[in-house]
């Protein structure tokens, strides 16, 4: 990592709380990214994301922002937006990649148009729909909210009626619902960092799936890095998420999810712009794996928001 004059990135918000689903996550992101910024020397402090964000960020003195909101209001386009209106360079994705990347659906639909392979679905907006979806594409199947993060909402289901309790659990997240094929075999998680792809982590859970539990709260879940591919097969891996990320147009870091069938076959299923930056968090381990420890992270995502 280059030396950075910490001076020169001048006052520094880090944006974090917000009001999403993953508001607890992000406080604990924003904790760790704000102490990091303080020891290292940069001039930061934190705002919590309210209603009163935009009169915050006109009285503040603000150079630059460094955005660890996850979810909808902070990773999907809309903090973005009003950053850009207000002059203030900052961290990760514009707002097209921030956007399109917190839904689901429409990443789902630009990786198909173009060949990326991301486990087939549908939408569920009805009962007839379940219906519908599980003749299609048949059983296990994966409930998500089409905008969440942290697993929430999600639910894995086994037949006909455990589809149509999941779909009206996760309406409550999100009115538009997707459901997915399941995709039985190992996952894998690879961050993006300033345009370089980092080593992948291959993660292991007891649980049904690496749900939020396992995210955050187990003390059992493995995270095997190196991952454990073949050094051909790796490079695969590296090589879809920088599709994965140069398709939504996703910048300055980012984190792509990917499940391996037992055929061996690699399936996308998202790209997180403001990945998570928790004790927990993986964005970090690939960091560090990397070489560089949690201040270099944070202070490499933050200089990646001058290049503009
Ligand atoms: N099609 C699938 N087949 C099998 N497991 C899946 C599938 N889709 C998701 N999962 C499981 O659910 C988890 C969460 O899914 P996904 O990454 O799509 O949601 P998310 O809530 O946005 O996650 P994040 O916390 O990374 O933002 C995955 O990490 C994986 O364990
Ligand atoms: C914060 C969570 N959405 C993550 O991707 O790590
Ligand atoms: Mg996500
Ligand atoms: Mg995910």
């Amino acid at each position: 990592m280059a030396t950075v004059d910490v001076k020169s990135f001048g006052r520094v918000a880090v944006l974090y709380g917000g009001i999403s689903a993953e508001r607890e996550v992000s406080l604990r992101s924003g904790a760790a990214v704000l102490a990091a910024l303080q020891t290292a020397g940069v001039d930061a402090f934190g705002i919590d994301v309210q209603a009163d964000i935009v009169r915050r960020i006109s009285a503040e003195k603000i150079d630059r922002a460094f955005i660890v909101l996850h979810g909808r209001g902070g990773e999907d386009g809309t903090i973005q937006g009003l950053l850009e209106w207000a002059g203030i360079p900052y961290t990760g994705s514009k707002v097209l990649a921030s956007a399109l990347a917190m839904d689901k659906l429409r990443t789902k639909q630009v990786w198909s148009s173009l060949g990326i392979p991301t486990p087939q679905h549908s939408v569920l907006s009805s009962v007839e729909d379940c219906a519908a979806a599980a003749e299609k594409l048949g059983f296990p199947l994966i409930v998500k909210p089409a905008q969440e993060g942290s697993s929430i909402g999600m639910a894995k289901v086994n037949n006909l009626q455990e589809l149509e309790q999941a779909w009206q659990a996760a309406r409550h997240y999100d009115r538009n619902v997707l459901v997915e094929q399941w995709i039985t075999g190992p996952e894998f998680t690879i961050a993006m960092l300033d345009g370089e792809i980092l080593p992948p982590i291959r993660l292991g859970t007891n649980r049904e799936f690496y749900d939020y539990e396992a995210k955050y709260l187990a003390d059992d879940t493995q995270y095997q890095i190196p991952c454990g591919l073949s050094p051909e097969r790796e490079q695969e891996l590296k090589e879809l998420t920088r599709q994965a990320c140069e398709t939504l147009g996703v910048t300055g870091w980012g984190r792509a999810d990917v499940m391996q069938d037992e055929q061996g076959n690699f399936w996308l299923l998202e790209v997180n712009t403001t990945p998570g930056m928790t004790d927990h968090s993986l964005v970090p381990m690939a960091a560090k794996a990397h070489g560089l420890n949690f201040s270099q992270l944070v202070l490499t995502v933050l200089a990646s928001s001058m290049k503009g």
